[in-house]
């Protein structure tokens, strides 16, 4: 079994506090990702911005500066944010960076599959890439569960699905990704919050649905990964 896991950054850290890493939700996650890999399955994780990449991102912008000249900044935050979250996870955790494995035409996935092999865990973040663009994890996500044909593709997030209305609706047991009008987010955002999510899934091929599911509750996870029904299943149209 693959299995391609975005965790948000939301999920991660306290989005509204700029640069909070949750180490102890990190540390209970580990265990529970390793031991999926353990029983011989495989797994990618790519972990959102939260409050490292978009404050930084929008700070960036606002002082009338832009990502050709200082997306170099963005990377290097996105990568100590990686090699923190991959210390807390522990053993078998290795960072790629998405910056050096995005090509114009998508992910260069041969690293991936290599640390794969030697099953290790690769972390990729969304970050900025050439030539000066925020890349969604999200995006990330999608591309390597088409690319690596993964049995599952799941988003961890600071809600519990995609929810009919929001915020005032409720979440959703299955829905294709075009019959819902999503938002974005309501933290410090530059890439989109459940709307680019949901745009991202739908360009995912027919045979691969998606998952989203509420990841603060770390169970949550465990029970995604081993195809349990938790959150929203979103097909794309
Ligand atoms: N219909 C909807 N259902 C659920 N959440 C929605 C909806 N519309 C908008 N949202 C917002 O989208 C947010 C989730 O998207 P967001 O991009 O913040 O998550 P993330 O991927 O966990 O974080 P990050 O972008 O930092 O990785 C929710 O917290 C909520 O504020
Ligand atoms: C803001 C940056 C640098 C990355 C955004 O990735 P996302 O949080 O997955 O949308």
């Amino acid at each position: 079994m693959l299995v391609v896991l975005k965790i948000g950054g939301s999920v991660i850290s306290n989005k509204n506090e700029p640069y909070s890493l949750r180490a102890d939700y990190l540390r209970k996650l580990g265990p529970i990702l390793r031991e999926f890999v353990r029983k011989g399955n495989s797994l990618v994780v790519i972990h959102g911005g939260g409050s490292f990449g978009h404050p930084k991102v929008k700070e960036i912008l606002e002082k009338g500066s832009d990502l050709r000249r200082e997306g170099w900044d963005v990377v290097n935050l996105m990568l100590e944010m990686s090699l923190r979250v991959a210390r807390e996870l522990g053993e078998n955790f290795v960072v790629h960076s998405s910056s050096s494995i995005w090509c114009s035409s998508g992910p260069f996935v041969r690293p991936i599959l290599d640390s794969l092999r030697l099953g290790w865990i690769p972390i990729l973040q969304g970050n900025v890439v050439y030539p000066g663009r925020v890349l969604s994890g999200d995006e990330i996500a999608v591309a390597l569960a088409r690319e690596l044909r993964a049995d599952y593709l799941l988003f961890a997030t600071d809600v519990d699905g995609v929810y009919d209305e929001w915020p005032q609706g409720k979440p959703l047991k299955y829905v294709k990704a075009c019959e819902v009008s999503a938002k974005e987010s309501d933290s410090i955002d530059v890439t989109g919050g459940m709307k680019k999510k949901l745009e991202e899934i739908n360009k995912l091929p027919p045979t691969i649905c998606a998952r989203i599911f509420n990841g603060l509750v770390p169970e949550n996870v465990e029970k995604a990964l081993y195809g349990e029904d938790v959150g929203t299943l979103v097909c794309p149209c």
